[in-house]
């Protein structure tokens, strides 16, 4: 049977570390750490996450910033709120929730930001300096460097000798992610849905990573024994067993099939979920003590 890894207390260990790091901003240069985040739209789960960020900007003794804007909102208009946001002195990160609207061009909104500022570690410069391994001044995308972080916690610092499985290869997520394992040493392989034979694939892996966007699409028989498994995924299902109307949340891993067979995996919801806000704090403390001229912690 597969040990848990417990997404919330790592969380609430990094939380720990980042109210730390705030108040010592404080203390040294005077700077209260600025986060704001622009949502476009009506999406209920993106406002589920964007209110989640804005409490825990607040616990951190953060200045938390929301803007909600009408879901028809134009390209130009979503532009110059970057542009306001870049110049104002006391916002240091900046995220845009995602996905926008199928009108907005998501990639030019993102790049807009400025790099120091980018706390989703998606511009090019942060995923530049991710890949040619500047960890001093890059800022790495949340979910990855979250997921990483538990990784860490089961494997330790070097994953020398070890295969890891990554699937998927979205910007925020997959191409991060692998750098991060490879980083560490892993020998990484990327794989998708175009991959010939994802199940004889994913069973060379010793770490498993699912970030396919399909619920509970990696079955129990593609797992090694012993593996551990991250799972990224995060869909809303129907329960009907809990009741009329109910729901719940899966992963993209079957879970009980994986259960019996892997060494540890995260659970869903509790595991990789929590981390991407925690990371969402540690890079704006960070960002915030490089704008600063302090030293920055690092998570
Ligand atoms: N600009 C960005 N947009 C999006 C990102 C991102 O990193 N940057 N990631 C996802 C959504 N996301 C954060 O924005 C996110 C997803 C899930 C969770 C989380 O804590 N999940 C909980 C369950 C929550 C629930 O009950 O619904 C868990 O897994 O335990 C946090 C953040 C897409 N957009």
């Amino acid at each position: 049977m597969a040990s848990v890894i417990d997404g919330k207390a790592a969380a609430t260990a990094v939380l720990a570390d980042v109210t730390a790091a705030s108040e010592r901003l404080k203390r040294e240069a005077g700077v209260q750490a600025g986060l704001a985040v622009v949502i476009v739209g009506d999406d209920p789960a993106s406002h589920v996450y964007v209110a989640s960020k804005g409490k825990r900007a607040e616990a951190c003794g953060f200045r938390s910033v929301q803007h909600t804007l009408p879901a028809d909102t134009e390209q130009a208009d979503l532009l110059a709120l970057v542009e306001r946001l870049n110049a104002d002195e006391a916002i240091h990160g900046i995220l845009v929730q995602l996905p926008l609207p199928g009108h907005l061009d998501a990639s030019s909104v993102t790049q807009a930001i400025r790099p120091e500022k980018d706390v989703d570690g998606l511009t090019v410069v942060n995923a530049g300096k991710l890949m040619s391994g500047d960890r001093s001044s890059g800022l790495v995308s949340c979910t990855p460097a979250g997921a990483m972080r538990l990784v860490r916690d089961v494997h330790g610092e070097d994953l020398s000798g070890l295969e890891a499985v990554v699937v998927g290869r979205s910007n925020l997520f997959g191409k991060p992610m692998g750098q991060l394992l490879l980083a560490a040493n892993a020998t990484v392989t990327m794989a998708h849905s175009r991959t010939a034979d994802l199940s004889a694939v994913c069973r060379r892996a010793d770490i498993l990573v699912a970030a396919t966007g399909r619920a509970g699409m990696v079955r129990g028989d593609w797992i090694k024994p012993g593996a551990t498994i991250i799972d990224v995924g995060i869909t809303r299902i129907d329960a009907p067993e809990r009741g009329p109307g109910k729901t719940r949340l899966v992963g993209d891993v079957a879970h009980d099939e994986a259960e019996a067979v892997a060494g540890a995996m995260t659970p869903v919801p509790g595991g990789v979920g929590p981390m991407t806000i925690a990371m969402l704090m540690a890079n704006t403390v960070i960002a915030a003590c490089r704008q600063a001229g302090i030293e920055a912690p690092s998570f």
